[in-house]
């Protein structure tokens, strides 16, 4: 039971948006994909999906290729949103889920349901085009789960809220896989996939640079960073032996390293400056693996 991708490769002319990709996301996890703009994300949703062919490779769920026949299991929210922007939201969300079978008192009863647990009931009766974009993309959400797909895959779910709902959808989709689903979703917010995701992928022109658990992924990036928090001039000590990266903070200093001796010795020359009022071993965030692996600052 899962969803699997062998060595996927989609051209568009002579162009290739997807360069051989393989993963595999079991029953029930939640997969990232990180990106920046044009790196394939979309193009591999749509292969999944089966909405474009995939040049060559096999791209499988439980088995089968995704079709039309599998929609009632599938749910999708697109990047390009996809919404009747004149029609109403309740009956726009109970439509959109008898498309996927579902019945329609089921529908009505689910489309209240999560339209209370997105704080916004009262628009039930509203036009999409009346609401603002971040409560147009509560309706998108809901529409994309609304008839309990077992495979759920979201195309940049947060972007363009504000934080509380930011938090809310994602409490959403967390409550989701408890039920569960399998979850893939883009993001460009590493903290996001950071903090959801078992397993994630950064893809860069089409192809997986990094990929696995967040856990193996840090492990093997095989790089920490030093927290110091201290009033005294740290700058001397981003020359010392194994400092690979030195940069001050308002409050002290971090510092990247390779070896765990180095913290030793960044510890036992900081103590000499002063009083310390904080030395933390941190682990890499995705933030500095995505720029070490993929060459610029993310977009
Ligand atoms: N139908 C198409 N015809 C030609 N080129 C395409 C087509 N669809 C996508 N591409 C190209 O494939 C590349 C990957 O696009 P894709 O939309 O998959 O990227 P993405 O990672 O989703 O980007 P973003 O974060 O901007 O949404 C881009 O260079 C894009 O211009």
């Amino acid at each position: 039971m899962a969803l699997r991708v062998e060595n996927a490769t989609k051209q568009f002319g002579s162009f290739t948006a997807v360069d051989n990709l393989t993963l595999q996301v079991g029953q029930g996890q939640m997969y990232g994909f990180l990106g920046a703009n044009g790196a394939g994300k979309t193009t591999t949703f749509r292969m999944i999906l089966g909405l474009l062919n995939q040049t060559s490779g096999t791209i499988t769920w439980n088995g089968k290729p995704i079709t039309y026949e599998s929609s009632p299991k599938i749910g999708y929210l697109p990047e390009e949103r996809g919404l009747y922007p004149k029609m109403k939201v309740e009956e726009q969300l109970v439509y959109l889920a008898q498309l996927r079978q579902m019945p329609a008192a089921d529908a009505k009863r689910e489309a209240h349901r999560w339209l209370e647990r997105f704080e916004v009931p009262h628009y039930a009766q509203k036009k999409v085009e009346e609401l603002s974009k971040g409560n147009q993309q509560k309706i998108q959400l809901i529409a994309s789960l609304i008839h309990k797909p077992s495979l759920l895959i979201l195309d940049e779910p947060f972007s363009g809220l504000d934080p509380v709902n930011v938090e809310m959808l994602k409490s959403a989709i967390l409550d989701f896989q408890k039920q569960g689903a399998t979850i893939v979703f883009s993001s460009h917010r590493m903290d996001h996939v950071e903090e959801l995701c078992d397993d994630m992928s950064i893809l860069d022109k089409g192809k997986v640079v990094v990929s696995g658990s967040i856990r193996d992924v840090k492990r093997s990036f095989g790089k920490q960073n030093v927290r110091l928090k201290m009033d005294a001039d740290l700058s001397r000590l981003g020359g010392l032996q194994g400092v690979e990266g030195f940069t001050k903070t308002h409050d002290g200093a971090l510092f990247r390293i390779g070896q765990e001796e180095t913290a030793q010795r960044i510890l036992e020359e900081a103590m000499k400056l002063g009083p310390l009022r904080h030395f933390a071993i941190e682990e890499p965030t995705l933030e500095e693996i995505f720029i070490a692996k993929v060459g610029k600052a993310y977009a």
